[in-house]
């Protein structure tokens, strides 16, 4: 995602993530707790050093000595108890609200108008899924609560400071805005680099995805070599940007270092002149040094934790930007009831359509249809025509910018789109399978579906023989997308799905790449199973589909321009007939 789209709201965005603790408000308490506890342990064993050197060592009571290790001992043990739950339940948080993110970011971007993966690469949908979630369980489950911890600590500490010693403090304060202004010139560096760190990296996740989905493409045309180098050069920038974000990190890190304990050495040194004056005990100075430590690491950390936190606010700023989008296809808050006595099917009323990513070309224009229930009607046209479109517009994927598309008498806009879509089966040009096995695929549309409907839909559709002869039947896995079947055998298993979700509407988009004689004459049968009785729109690419249909539309640039049967249409127009002896071979035409 463009760095700049997004505005930089700073660590504010971090509230934003309030709604998804708040439900376990209860063990952020608790973690509290046990933070607290470990932190106020820590801040007084500073007490038990003072203790031990002043009451133990310098007054050479052995007593004393044994009874304030024996309190010690029993500090050290419950702080490392308090610390087992703190690490637990903090980490729990983290797991917990990130996989509570997932599924929300999840569950919306499934509901999202399909144009909007148009606009956004999915590479970049799927990296903001994994990569920014991990970084917020990471921030969650432990930085935050060493941010917590160290806070806690640091004005623990300064406060034990002006206790024990008022001057001494007084160096320490002085250091504080010496060590604090090169945080925050620094900090704002780090956290641009920051974001655009992330941008690259999923830049790099979205190439590599797609080249991995495109291996065979890659390798038959001997790209190799060009993509490896073009995968170095997003590679190269994520690394660059990377470094860039290091090296101010590294240098926010030194410096604090170097100001916080040259001060701390500094205070060492007055420190060690007031215990030779006699004015300050040596377990007050032991004391001191050991609180001195614990604010100045908790500054550092703190510092560097500012870093972490500014990537965390640029991780929820773009998970926010996934979860507030909205979907510009939804149902009506009453939707109309699809009124299943109407005579047409399936009305298109004067649609003009364009898709929204290229709004100055019109794929639709004031388009007229009526598929009256039952009929078998085949589309036919050029490539660009507008044949996909109507089904797209008809699956409700896309709204049309003038007139109507009508099912079962009611305006789609109108109608419930889970009830619409439930209605219609869609067969794509391409089979689209799932990583799954067969039993998964075929019960797609239906997974209620029993054992034998699934065997009986595969019969339907002539796939129940490859089927039986894979290596585990109906339980083998198909590979991404069915890479381990032939196309034949794909077209078989979504034709099966279809049969089986049995839908009254079925949206056809014949395939075009060419199978054997025998493949062919497979799915042919199949399809035949699966168009019987049935309201059809197809997408005709074969001369025993267009012959069989009731009616033929012709489209060109997105208008109907000639309808009839067959033999009516090669007698009436040219386009057609050109087409058929193209597309169907027929030598009639
Ligand atoms: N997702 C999309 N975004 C933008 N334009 C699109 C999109 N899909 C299709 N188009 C454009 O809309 C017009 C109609 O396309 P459509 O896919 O409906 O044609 P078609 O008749 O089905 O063609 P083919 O037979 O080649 O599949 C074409 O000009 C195409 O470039």
């Amino acid at each position: 995602m463009d760095a700049a789209r997004t505005p930089r709201t700073g660590l504010t965005s971090l509230v934003a993530l309030w709604p998804f603790i708040q439900p376990y408000r209860r063990i952020v308490a608790f973690a509290l707790c046990a933070l607290l506890t470990t932190s106020g342990l820590t801040l007084a064993l500073g007490q038990g050093v003072r203790i031990l050197i002043d009451e133990g060592f310098i007054s050479g009571s052995l007593t004393q000595l044994n009874h304030t290790l024996l309190v010690l001992l029993g500090v050290i043990a419950v702080m490392a108890l308090a610390t087992f739950a703190r690490f637990y339940w903090v980490s729990w948080l983290g797991e917990r609200v990130t996989a509570d993110i997932r599924q929300a970011v999840f569950d919306r971007i499934i509901t999202l108008h399909p144009s909007y993966f148009e606009e956004n690469r999915s590479g970049e949908i799927m990296s903001r899924l994994t990569t920014d979630t991990t970084l917020l369980q990471s921030i969650i489950g432990s930085s935050l609560s060493f941010a917590l911890r160290s806070l806690v600590m640091l004005v623990g500490g300064l406060v034990m400071l002006l206790i024990t010693n008022l001057k001494l403090s007084l160096v320490v304060f002085g250091a504080v805005p010496l060590v604090l202004l090169p945080i925050l010139l620094l900090g704002r560096r780090v956290r641009r680099l920051s974001r655009d760190s992330q941008d690259r990296i999923a830049d790099v996740g979205s190439y590599a995805g797609e080249i991995i989905q495109q291996i065979k493409t890659v390798q038959s045309y001997v790209r190799q070599g060009f993509e490896q180098l073009a995968f170095q050069h997003e590679v190269e920038r994520a690394f660059g940007v990377a470094r860039q974000r290091i090296r101010q990190r590294s240098l926010l890190l030194a410096t604090v270092i170097f100001l916080a304990f040259t001060a701390i050495g500094v205070m060492v040194w007055m420190g060690g002149r007031d215990v030779i004056n006699g004015t300050l005990s040596g377990g007050e100075l032991a004391a001191f040094v050991f609180y001195a430590i614990i604010v100045a690491s908790g500054v550092a950390t703190v510092s560097e934790i500012m870093g972490e936190l500014q990537r965390a606010a640029g991780a929820t700023e773009r998970l926010l930007e996934l979860l507030s989008a909205e979907s510009s296809i939804f149902s009506p808050a009453e939707p109309q009831s699809l009124d299943t006595s109407a005579p047409a099917f399936v009305r298109f009323n004067a649609v003009t359509f364009h898709y929204p990513s290229r709004p100055n070309h019109t794929a639709l224009n004031a388009f007229n249809l009526v598929v009256k229930r039952g009929e078998t009607v085949a589309l036919v046209g050029p490539s660009g025509a507008g044949k996909s479109t109507l089904f797209e517009l008809l699956l409700r994927f896309y709204d049309p910018q003038a007139g109507s598309v009508e099912m079962l008498g009611v305006d789609a806009r109108q109608a419930d789109v889970h009830q619409l879509r439930s209605r219609i089966a869609w067969v794509p040009q391409q089979p689209t399978l799932f990583s799954n096995d067969v039993w998964y695929n075929i019960r797609y549309g239906r997974p209620d579906a029993t054992d034998d409907e699934v065997i009986a839909a595969a019969k339907a559709a002539f796939a129940d023989d490859f089927i039986q002869q894979l290596p585990d039947g109906y339980s083998s896995y198909l590979g991404e997308n069915g890479v381990r079947l032939s196309g034949g055998q794909k077209q078989r298993l979504v034709i099966a799905r279809a049969i089986l979700h049995d839908p009254e509407l079925l949206l056809l988009d014949e395939a075009t790449s060419a199978l054997d004689a025998e493949s062919e004459f497979q799915v042919q049968k199949a399809l035949d199973n699966l168009t019987r009785e049935r309201t059809t729109l197809v997408i005709a690419h074969r001369l025993a589909t267009v012959r069989n249909a009731d009616r033929i539309i012709v489209l060109q640039d997105g208008q109907a321009i000639a309808e009839g049967t067959h033999d009516q249409l090669l007698q009436d127009s040219a386009l057609y007939q050109r087409l058929a002896a193209l597309q169907f071979n027929d030598v009639a035409a």
